[in-house]
C-alpha cells in the first residue's frame, strides 16, 4: 500500500466511527454544545465579572426574548461606553483596570496603572527578533506563538499566587497591540513587498493610539483612536461560557501556566463561528456587493441569501456570519451600539450607500433565517457584524480583525483566569462522554484483514 492511500483510508475508516444516531443524544440527556434543551448554556460556575443578559424566564420556564444587556462588574456596558464618549476620553485602560481588579480605579490608581502599561508595551528583543524571522501567515497564530513564547522570557511563569497572576495580566495585556502591529507589519513586507516598520511604542499615547501608531505610524486622526477604543472596551469581556473564555477556564482549572492557557483561548477566538465571523463578516460582505447588482433591490439580495444558507453560495457552510447568539435573542447591546456608531463614521466618509446595504441585509438574513430553519428562537446580528465595516471605515486590514478582538478580550480571559484559580472550592473541570460504540475483543495483528 502507497504512503499517501494510508490518509484516504484511514479518514474513510474514521468517518464510519463518527456517527451517532441521532435519537442517542435525547436517550442519554446529552447537553449537546453545553446547552440545554431550549438552547440556553448548561449552568458550569459562578462569576463575578460579566453578565451577559438575552432573555427572562416565564413562571413556566419559557424563554422570554429581551433586549440583550451586558455589564461589566455590575456596570452597564452601554454606561461605560456612553461615559467615555461624553468626557471625550479614552477608557479601555479603565475597564481593563475595573475588569481585572472588580473596582472602577480613582484618577490616581489609573494613571500609574496606565503608565505600567506603557512600560510593559515594548517588546523583548528576542520576541520582536522572531516575529521577523519566523514570518508568519496569520496574525492569530503569530500571537499564540508568540505568547508561549513569553513563557521563556517569564523569571516566574508558573506562580498561581495572585499577585504574580495580576502582574502577568497586566504584561500580557500591554503587550498584544505590539505583537499584533508587528506581525501585521512584518507580514505586509513578506506577503507585499511593503517596507517594514518597526515603530516604538509612544509612552503618553492611550492604547488604542499606541496600536493604531505602531500600526501606520501618523496616519490616523484621534477620532479614529476614539472609535478603536470604543471597540476595545466592547469586546474586552462576554461572561465565562463564550467559547475561547471557556477555554482559558478550562485551561486554568489543570493548573497550567498564564501562557499556555491564553494561547489555546486565542485558538478558540480564531474559529469562525466565534471572533474569527469578523473577517467572515468582511468577506461576506464584499461577496454580496459584488454579486447583487442592485443593493436595494430586496428581491434580489434575499435570493442571494437564500443561496447563502442553502450552501450554494459563498463559503457553502450555509452560515449567514454576525447573525444569530448563543444567549442574545432581540439584541446583542454591542452590535447595537456599533450600529451607531457605524452609521455615523459612514456618513462622514461618505459611504451611507454601503452602510444602508448592510443595514438591509441585517433584516433580511434574520427573515431568510427563520424561512429556511424554522427556528423559533429571536435573533440578532451579533458583535461581529457591524465591527468589520468600522475597521473597513478606519482602514484597518482585514487580517486584523480577530487579532483586534484578541487584543481586547485579553483582559476578559485574564479575569477570568485569575477568578478561576484563586476561588474558594474550586475543581478541574471535567464533563463526561458516554461509550456509544460495541466493546470488542482483541484480534492479533496476524488474523486481521482489513
Ligand atoms: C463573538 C462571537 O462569538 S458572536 C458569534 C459569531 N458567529 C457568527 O456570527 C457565526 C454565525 N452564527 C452562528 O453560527 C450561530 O448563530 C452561533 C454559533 C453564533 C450561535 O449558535 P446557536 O446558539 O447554536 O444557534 P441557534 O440555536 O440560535 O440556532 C438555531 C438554528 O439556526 C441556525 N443558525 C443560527 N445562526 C445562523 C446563521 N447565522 N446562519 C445560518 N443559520 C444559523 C443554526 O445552525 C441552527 O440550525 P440547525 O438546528 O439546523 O443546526
Ligand atoms: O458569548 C458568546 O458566545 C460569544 C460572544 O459574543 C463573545 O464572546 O463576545
Amino acid at each position: 500500500m502507497k504512503k499517501e492511500y494510508i490518509i484516504y483510508k484511514l479518514a474513510d475508516k474514521m468517518k464510519h466511527s463518527i456517527h451517532f444516531d441521532a435519537d442517542l443524544f435525547s436517550k442519554y440527556d446529552v447537553k449537546r454544545g453545553l446547552r440545554n434543551e431550549d438552547g440556553t448554556g448548561v449552568l458550569v460556575g459562578l462569576t463575578n465579572i460579566g453578565d451577559v443578559n438575552g432573555y427572562e424566564r416565564a413562571s413556566d420556564g419559557k424563554i422570554i426574548p429581551i433586549e440583550g444587556r451586558l455589564f461589566y462588574r455590575g456596570y452597564n456596558v452601554a454606561d461605560l461606553v456612553h461615559n467615555a464618549q461624553k468626557e471625550d476620553r479614552f477608557a479601555f485602560e479603565e475597564v481593563a483596570a475595573l475588569l481585572l481588579s472588580g473596582n472602577l480605579p480613582d484618577a490616581e490608581e489609573l494613571k500609574v496603572f496606565t503608565d505600567l502599561i506603557h512600560d510593559n508595551m515594548p517588546l523583548d528583543h528576542r520576541t520582536m527578533l522572531h516575529i521577523i524571522e519566523l514570518e508568519g501567515n496569520d496574525v492569530m497564530n503569530i500571537l499564540a506563538r508568540s505568547v508561549l513564547e513569553l513563557y521563556t522570557f517569564d523569571e516566574n511563569p508558573d506562580d498561581t499566587s495572585r499577585d504574580n497572576l495580576m502582574r502577568q495580566s497586566i504584561e500580557l495585556v500591554s503587550k498584544f497591540p505590539t505583537i499584533i502591529a508587528y506581525a501585521y507589519n512584518m507580514m505586509r513586507h513578506h506577503k507585499r513587498n511593503k517596507s517594514l516598520s518597526i515603530r516604538h511604542p509612544q509612552p503618553r499615547l492611550s492604547i488604542a493610539e499606541n496600536f493604531l501608531y505602531m500600526l501606520k505610524g501618523k496616519k490616523f486622526t484621534r477620532l479614529d483612536a476614539k472609535m478603536l477604543d470604543l471597540l476595545l472596551i466592547v469586546q474586552a469581556e462576554h461572561g465565562g461560557g463564550n467559547n475561547s473564555t471557556f477555554t482559558v477556564r478550562v485551561t486554568s482549572s489543570a493548573g497550567t501556566d498564564t501562557y499556555s492557557s491564553i494561547a489555546a483561548g486565542i485558538g478558540s477566538l480564531k474559529g469562525p463561528l466565534h471572533g474569527g465571523a469578523n473577517l467572515k463578516v468582511n468577506k461576506m460582505i464584499h461577496y454580496l456587493k459584488d454579486e447583487i447588482k442592485d443593493w436595494e433591490n430586496e428581491d434580489e439580495i434575499r435570493a442571494m441569501l437564500m443561496k447563502v444558507l442553502q450552501k450554494k453560495a459563498f463559503d457553502k457552510s450555509g452560515l449567514i456570519y454576525g447573525i444569530g447568539h448563543a444567549v442574545y435573542t432581540k439584541s446583542d447591546p454591542r452590535a447595537e451600539l456599533l450600529k451607531e456608531l457605524a452609521g455615523d463614521l459612514a456618513k462622514e466618509k461618505g459611504r451611507l450607500k454601503e452602510y444602508e446595504f448592510m443595514l438591509r441585509l441585517e433584516r433580511l438574513s434574520k427573515e431568510c433565517i427563520y424561512e429556511v430553519k424554522g427556528t423559533n428562537k429571536t435573533i440578532c446580528a451579533n458583535v461581529d457584524f457591524y465591527s468589520g465595516f468600522i475597521y473597513e471605515l478606519l482602514a484597518i486590514p482585514a487580517e486584523i480583525f480577530t487579532p483586534i478582538f484578541a487584543m481586547a478580550r485579553i483582559v476578559g480571559w485574564c479575569a477570568h483566569r485569575n477568578e478561576e484559580l484563586c476561588f474558594l472550592g474550586k475543581r478541574i473541570i471535567r464533563p463526561a462522554y458516554r461509550f456509544v460504540d460495541e466493546y470488542q475483543e482483541y484480534i492479533p495483528i496476524c488474523e486481521r484483514d482489513n
